[in-house]
């Protein structure tokens, strides 16, 4: 049965009252004050300012001044997101699934068995027609051209264009980034990635750079947290980048696993650059809040996407069938922190007056589940894979559209890692539904088991631009 109008009324004065509250407060109270001030006699304000002497006044002057100062000098940063771009492969990069299945079949290392799996499983995948690998992976005899130089290759063509155009869109000089931090989970090459990006950009000497390797899908959302702890330390006004991405041509697997066929289907090339700063200046993002768990203590979520090798001695990364009970197990812990810090006033009210009735005055009720939609306009799921996405939509009851973000993600690009929730926004804003003050919920899964999530608020949407949807956002729905 709907709601009646005199409900939904009721439920909107609440909810709007609950979630201004400290501005209904003090609104009220400046009213009141203006009543008092305005039937007091004229004379009356002046004479007790008098009454209290030059000393007094100034004293409980500076105690105000010292408290803002505190306050002030004692409140975390604030981190905004300046911009961020995503790599976009050259058009021969492009591996149609026809290519794929009729590559592997030329390749002497998989069974029948194998490329009829893969064959299935690419079916079904949800990845589109028009995602990318690397060019090893169109030679037949792809392991010979597993190189270390080849690999950097990839990493350098994926990085340097995503941060070119993120450069290009800001019109930030290099020699103003304070920070370089990369994650990239299986690739680490000496000199490092960061390395490689302060040589070719020419940045400072006094950079700080780091590198994280091994830390799977998820370390999108780490590497902003980290940039975020060290950009609070630092003067107002300093600026991170961030790059996101997976190297694939060193983990090209050549055994007939099928649960370390599964990577090879899914994953394909992709990466973003992101700048960060304290500065609000030209920002177009406010970061929120982020919140990390992990899930490795417990050993069927360790285990369940482990880098290992096959009987024949081939390495892979081994995705076991647990991934999608872990991963909605880890979300339901990442939820349980984020959303007292997300949730709006009145949900919490809400929640809270449940609990108390039913836990401490033993009544018969149903205890309040908080509505998490109302925490956010829009939802960015890491596009691990379909049953990834179809498994959190299930544990969220999450709506076609909250959802469809990630999966055409999924469709247009695959599974790029940890940069696919980049893609996901960039989806959003290139569809024109990004809105000034309106929230978006990050969701990262990874090895480990991690689920990293970030709420993000939006202070300028992108007006004209369609990012890497470009030419094929009017496909999508
Ligand atoms: C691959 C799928 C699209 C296939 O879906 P289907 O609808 O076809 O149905 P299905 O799940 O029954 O799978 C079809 C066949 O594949 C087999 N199969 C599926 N998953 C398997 C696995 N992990 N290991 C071995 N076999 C597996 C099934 O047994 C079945 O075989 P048979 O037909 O013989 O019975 C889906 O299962 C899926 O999206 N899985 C999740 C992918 C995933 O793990 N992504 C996370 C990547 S890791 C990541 O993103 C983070 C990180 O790396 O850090």
């Amino acid at each position: 049965m709907s709601p009646s109008p005199i409900h939904k009324f009721l439920k909107i004065v609440y909810t709007k009252t609950i979630d201004n509250f400290l501005l209904a407060a003090s609104v009220s109270l400046t009213i009141a004050a203006i009543v008092v001030t305005a039937r007091s006699k004229p004379h009356d304000f002046t004479d007790r300012i008098q009454d209290l002497g030059p000393s007094y006044i100034l004293s409980i002057g500076l105690i105000l001044a010292t408290a803002v100062t505190v306050y002030i000098m004692q409140r975390p940063r604030m981190v905004y997101l300046v911009d961020y771009a995503c790599f976009r492969a050259p058009h021969n990069y492009r591996i149609p699934s026809a290519a794929f299945v009729e590559h592997a079949r030329q390749v002497t290392h998989f069974s029948e068995r194998s490329v009829r799996f893969m064959t299935r499983l690419l079916e079904r995948s949800g990845l589109g027609e028009e995602t990318s690998l690397p060019q090893m992976a169109s030679y037949l005899e792809a392991y010979k051209y597993c190189t270390l130089e080849t690999a950097r290759e990839e990493a350098e063509l994926v990085v340097f264009s995503a941060i070119d155009d993120l450069f290009a869109k800001t019109s930030i000089d290099p020699i103003t980034i304070d920070m370089v931090v990369v994650n990239c989970s299986g690739f680490s090459p000496t000199p490092s990635m960061p390395d490689m990006i302060v040589n070719k950009y020419k940045m400072r000497s006094d950079i700080r750079s780091i590198h994280l390797s091994g830390m799977g899908c998820s370390a999108g959302l780490i590497s902003v947290e980290l940039a975020k702890n060290l950009l609070q330390t630092m003067p107002q006004g300093a600026r991170a980048l961030v790059v996101s991405t997976e190297t694939l041509t060193p983990n090209y697997y050549l055994g007939n696993e099928r649960a370390m066929l599964l990577p090879y289907c899914l994953f394909r090339m992709g990466g973003a650059a992101v700048l960060l700063s304290t500065s609000p200046a030209k920002a177009r993002f406010r970061l929120k809040c982020i919140v990390r768990t992990l899930s490795a203590a417990d050993d069927k979520s360790y285990r369940c996407i482990h880098q290992e090798e096959d009987d024949k001695g081939n390495t892979g990364a081994n995705l076991t069938m647990d991934i999608i009970d872990v991963s909605a197990n880890t979300l339901k812990t990442n939820i349980t922190t984020i959303a007292p810090l997300i949730l709006p006033a009145s949900e919490k009210l809400r929640f809270a007056l449940s609990f108390v009735s039913q836990k401490l005055l033993k009544m018969r009720t149903k205890l309040y589940m908080p509505n998490l939609l109302t925490a956010f306009e829009h939802i960015c799921v890491h596009a691990g894979g379909r049953a990834v996405i179809d498994g959190i939509q299930r544990s969220l009851s999450l709506s076609d559209e909250h959802v469809e973000p990630s999966r055409m993600t999924l469709h247009r690009f695959g599974n790029t890692s940890s940069s696919s929730l980049w893609y996901e926004l960039a989806y959003i804003e290139a569809k024109r539904r990004m809105h000034k003050g309106n929230r978006v919920w990050m969701i990262g899964f990874g090895s480990g088991f991690k689920c990293n999530s970030a709420v993000w608020e939006c202070i300028v949407p992108a007006h004209n631009e369609d990012g890497p949807w470009a030419g094929c956002i009017h496909r999508y729905p």
